[in-house]
């Protein structure tokens, strides 16, 4: 059985394509920078070398055009040999508990949602409609990134906020990331042998965009994330946790229209905003010669994920282990000591040996005396997207 993931955002489309007997990705790729001047498709069949092609592709139906005639050209997938095609779904609000067979119902409800996630659910969307025309005789199954954080308490998700709010319009923290979160969670209890329903966790997906979770008993009941991608850890561009009162500020005096506030807080704040750079890499190169503004950063960035952890500390009560994963959770040797340093008193005490370069896929890196286990995960939100799609027709059946 294959099955092809699709990640698709406003202006690019990440895709993998697995052989699900034994997980392996046949083909993966991005194309990108879609309705620019010049578009680019960068993928990688099997273990061969990277490509890079550039081109031009106006829209999303161009841009899965390529992608579905590079497929077929690929001999990765041969004539009616690809089971299902999996979407990833950034807002599935209160309807979507668990993956969803995709039909013109299931397109209406996460249309429906486009008011809570106007920057994610549309391009989600388009991606979904354009695959069904391109696709329609292949079964597509949506995952949403909000599924796992369905378990959180109310005291939890809601905002003290007039109650009205939530009831009419679903203003509430929905959380983000759910995917990797449990993804993470699941390989953590492999790894350390024991069931997940009895293993506490803090897990920190830390990417371009950023994500806390407090997991208890294998169940989210709380996550940095709110109604919106925006809430929470401080990220590459976004701001994370802020004063709302920020936006009357800027309005008042500055004179910023709605617009401007919401491109100013996604794409030009977090680490961007502070000091320039968005890119994790390049802040410890900027830091590392001498720039005052880039060590700022990663002082704030740092400092922020700490203060989850201690909160999630007191949420949970007892916590077996701390999960790094994402792309600067999983290969930041830095950040992560930069994150733990001083919580010694909460029993995390990481090993410095252990931190320089843990193992892929899954690695411990906390010291002897750590009461507390500290992980390092590689996150496969794409496999964990098929897997779903795989049992969900499995179920269907
Ligand atoms: N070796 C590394 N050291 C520090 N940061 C890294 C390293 N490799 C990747 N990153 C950072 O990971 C981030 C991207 O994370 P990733 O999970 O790939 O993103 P996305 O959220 O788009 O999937 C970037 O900030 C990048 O600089
Ligand atoms: C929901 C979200 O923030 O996703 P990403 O990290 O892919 O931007
Ligand atoms: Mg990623």
């Amino acid at each position: 059985m294959k099955i092809l993931v699709l990640n698709a955002g406003s202006s690019s489309i990440k895709y993998s394509l697995f052989a699900m007997s034994d997980r392996r990705v046949l083909l993966s790729g991005i194309l990108e920078r879609i309705g620019e001047a010049m578009a680019v498709h960068r993928y990688r069949l099997r273990d061969d070398e990277p490509v890079s092609v550039e081109m031009r592709l106006t829209n999303h139906q161009q841009a899965l055009q390529t992608l579905f005639s590079g497929l077929a050209a690929s001999d990765t997938v041969g004539n009616g040999d690809l089971a299902c095609i999996g979407h990833r779904v950034v807002h599935g609000g209160e309807l979507f508990h668990q993956p969803a067979l995709i039909t013109s119902e299931v397109i209406n409800q996460i249309a429906g949602m486009i008011p809570l996630a106007p920057l994610h659910n549309p391009a989600n969307l388009l991606g979904i409609e354009e695959s069904l025309r391109l696709m329609g005789n292949v079964p597509q199954v949506a995952v949403f990134d909000t599924a796992f954080h369905q378990s959180l308490p109310d005291y939890a998700y809601r905002y003290p906020l007039p109650a009205s709010l939530y009831t009419d319009q679903g203003v509430r923290r929905y959380g983000f990331h759910g995917t990797s979160h449990g993804y993470v969670a699941k390989q953590a209890a492999e790894f350390l042998g024991q069931p997940l329903r009895e293993l506490n966790l803090i897990t920190l997906h830390l990417g371009n965009g950023a994500s806390a979770t407090a997991i208890e008993k294998g169940r989210s009941v709380d996550t940095s994330m709110g109604m919106t991608p925006l809430e929470g850890l401080m990220m590459g561009t976004r701001c994370g946790d802020i004063d709302p009162a920020l936006h009357f500020y800027l309005s008042r005096n500055l004179g910023l229209p709605l617009e401007a506030i919401e491109t100013l807080l996604n794409k030009d704040s977090g680490c961007k905003g502070v000091c320039g750079e968005n890119d994790m890499r390049g802040i410890h190169a900027l830091a590392d010669a001498g720039d005052q503004s880039a060590s700022l950063a990663l002082s704030m960035y740092a400092y922020r994920i700490k203060k989850y952890i201690g909160a999630y500390f007191a949420v949970l009560g007892r916590v077996d282990a701390v999960v790094f994963t994402g792309g600067i959770g999983e290969n930041d040797t830095r950040l992560r000591q930069q994150c733990c340093d001083g919580l010694s008193a909460l029993g995390i005490v990481i090993d410095p040996r252990q931190n320089r370069a843990p193992a892929p896929p899954c690695a411990a890196i906390h010291a002897d005396t750590s009461t507390v286990k500290i992980l390092v995960i590689h996150t496969q939100e794409e496999l964990e997207i098929a897997i779903q799609a795989e049992t969900c027709l499995t179920a269907l059946r």
